[in-house]
């Protein structure tokens, strides 16, 4: 049996000043570090102990992830971080307000932007100011690698060989992992692990800084799932 713990990022200043966000690397915001922080003592309180962590590249969710480890006494826990675990890139809209885009584009296009499985948003192009192609953390990667924006099906994809090649293995050697990540590479996650439909993932939804701890056993069948 092995313990499975999604963490999405706390509140950041983009989701507070409520922009879109994606690959862009904002900071927490002081609601978002508090969030992190009471993850660490729930994660403490239930007596989870890690063996492995994983997060992305961005400082939202590494930081997310230092406080839930420092609040739990496991600041020492390995880590690996991965552009596979980022935010989904949300193209041109990244920057933008969502009311305003409502506003623009109607409620009804924003939402598929948002929560439709395979629209994608507005691209960026490689040479727009905003493109991960100017971003040294990015520099190994492969230039057709690097989104010019994704819907959660493109998520998905560039998630899951992360799953398969660095999480899984751990979790069928009995270990305990956590993620710390973000709403949209997490809902990815969560319908490949939960085989949830096309449809159904739009009404999936996670909490900024609350803690989704599973137990799978050993192959990795879900036995259960609770909300810290
Ligand atoms: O990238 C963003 O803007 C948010 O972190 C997630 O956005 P969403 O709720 O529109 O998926």
């Amino acid at each position: 049996m092995a313990k499975l713990v999604f963490i999405r990022h706390g509140q950041s200043e983009w989701n507070l000043s409520n922009l879109f966000t994606g690959w862009v690397d904002v900071n927490l915001s002081e609601q978002g570090v508090a969030e992190a922080q009471a993850a660490g003592e729930k994660i403490k309180a239930a007596g989870i102990e890690f063996d492995q962590a994983y997060t992305s590249v961005l400082t939202r969710a590494i930081k997310t992830l230092h406080y839930a480890l420092e609040g739990s006494d496991q600041l020492w826990v390995p880590e690996i971080k991965s552009w596979r675990l980022n935010e989904r890139h949300y193209g041109a809209l990244q920057g933008q307000n969502k009311a305003e885009a409502a506003e623009q584009f109607g409620e009804d296009q924003v939402l598929v932007w948002r929560r439709s499985y395979d629209t994608l948003p507005p691209l960026l192009s490689a040479s727009d100011e905003g493109s991960a192609a100017n971003d040294r953390r990015y520099a190994d990667l492969d230039p057709k690698a690097i989104p010019g924006g994704e819907n959660l099906k493109v998520t998905l994809e560039r998630v899951i060989p992360f799953w398969e090649d660095e999480i899984a293995p751990k979790l069928l050697e009995g270990k305990n992992v956590i993620v710390a990540a973000h709403g949209n590479s997490l809902r990815a996650l969560t319908k490949y692990i939960e085989n949830i439909s096309d449809a159904d993932i739009m009404g999936v939804e996670m909490a900024t800084g609350e803690p989704v701890v599973y137990d799978l056993d050993d192959k990795l069948n879900i036995v259960s799932k609770i909300k810290l």
